[in-house]
């Protein structure tokens, strides 16, 4: 398969951002942004494996586990298995395992939850107390727009696949290296979704057959190192692959007035409500649209899609 060139946009970097700029020269443009020498506490030097451990306990965490380092979602290569938290974080600190679920080098991720997965967002101070007094999360946004806070740790060599959520985000790389690639939102058509989740599993060899317009998806990329945070704004798409074991901790917070969003949404990811009620909506319209032949459902499907370019899209998100 002949390998197709695709843009690279490296996500640019800024040392030292004070809330002030943040807000003034940052967030208001929607794109991504690695922040650098961020205040974040003592994590950064304290989180080692003994420690975690040792400050986590036996407390259990539900976890993936895959044989191979990059988890589908479509095929389901990985299974959810559950362990005490510091015997998860040896394990996924370590290459070859003694104790393994599916192979001696199976890969293990943790997403956080919160107690009631359907009920309670995770929040690190709740369920990781100990933990949390080591973090000094950026506080770069209103109390009130707070949504969740997020564990992540994973083995060396670990791929999470390309999705969105509808939150503003902070990824905090405490320790460990990862590399992650976004998409803009705007590049939605050439990303083949599966509800938030993008089928274009390899992104760093797609299947063009399969995918023939994954190749105009404008790749941004950035190398997180400990101590990093990436901004990702809400509906931009990322893919990551942690290069080294590492910790980190998301923050997602609310971009829009509290009510706009779906109040059963523990993960940060459900479209919001209005957003799903369109979609219902024209989900009725197009079973309308099956009452008439094919040449007519066609014509007028063509001028449903031009009205909704013409009254919808933005041309500046401004
Ligand atoms: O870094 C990771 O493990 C995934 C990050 C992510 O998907 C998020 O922060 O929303
Ligand atoms: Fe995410």
């Amino acid at each position: 398969m002949e390998r197709r060139e695709q843009a690279v946009v490296r996500v640019p970097s800024l040392d030292g951002v004070t809330r002030e700029r943040f807000l003034r020269d940052v967030y208001p443009r929607r794109e991504p942004v690695v922040l650098k020498g961020m205040e974040l506490g003592p994590c950064t030097t304290k989180w080692t494996v003994d420690y975690l451990s040792e400050a986590a306990g036996s407390k259990e965490v539900k976890i993936h586990v895959s044989a191979v380092p990059q988890m589908d979602f479509l095929s389901k290569n990985f299974v959810y298995r559950t362990l005490p938290f510091d015997v998860f974080v040896r394990r996924a600190a370590e290459v070859k395992h003694e104790d393994y679920f599916l192979s001696e080098d199976e890969k293990y991720y943790l997403r956080s939850v919160g107690e009631d997965v359907r009920k309670d967002v995770a929040d690190i101070r709740k369920q990781f107390p100990g933990l949390a007094e080591d973090v000094q999360i950026p506080e770069y946004f209103e109390k009130e727009q707070f949504f969740s806070s997020v564990f992540r740790i994973s083995s060396a060599g670990l791929q999470l696949w390309t999705h969105y959520d509808v939150m503003d985000n902070f990824l905090i790389q405490v320790t460990g290296r990862k590399r992650v690639v976004l998409y803009s939102p705007r590049d939605v058509p050439y990303l083949y979704l599966s509800g938030t989740k993008s089928e274009v599993l390899d992104i760093d060899n797609p299947d063009f057959e399969k995918y023939p317009l994954f190749v105009k998806a404008k790749r941004y990329q950035c190398y997180l190192e400990a101590g990093d945070v990436l901004f990702i704004p809400a509906m931009w798409f990322h893919n990551v692959i942690s290069e080294e074991f590492g910790v980190a901790l998301n923050v997602f917070w609310k971009h829009l007035p509290a009510e706009c969003y779906d109040k059963s949404d523990t993960y940060g990811n459900k479209d919001p409500t209005a957003a799903s009620r369109a979609i219902q909506i024209l989900d009725r319209a197009l079973k309308t649209l099956e009452e008439l032949p094919a040449e007519y459902r066609d014509f007028y499907a063509r001028r449903m899609v031009l009205r909704i370019q013409e009254k919808a899209y933005t041309n500046d998100y401004g």
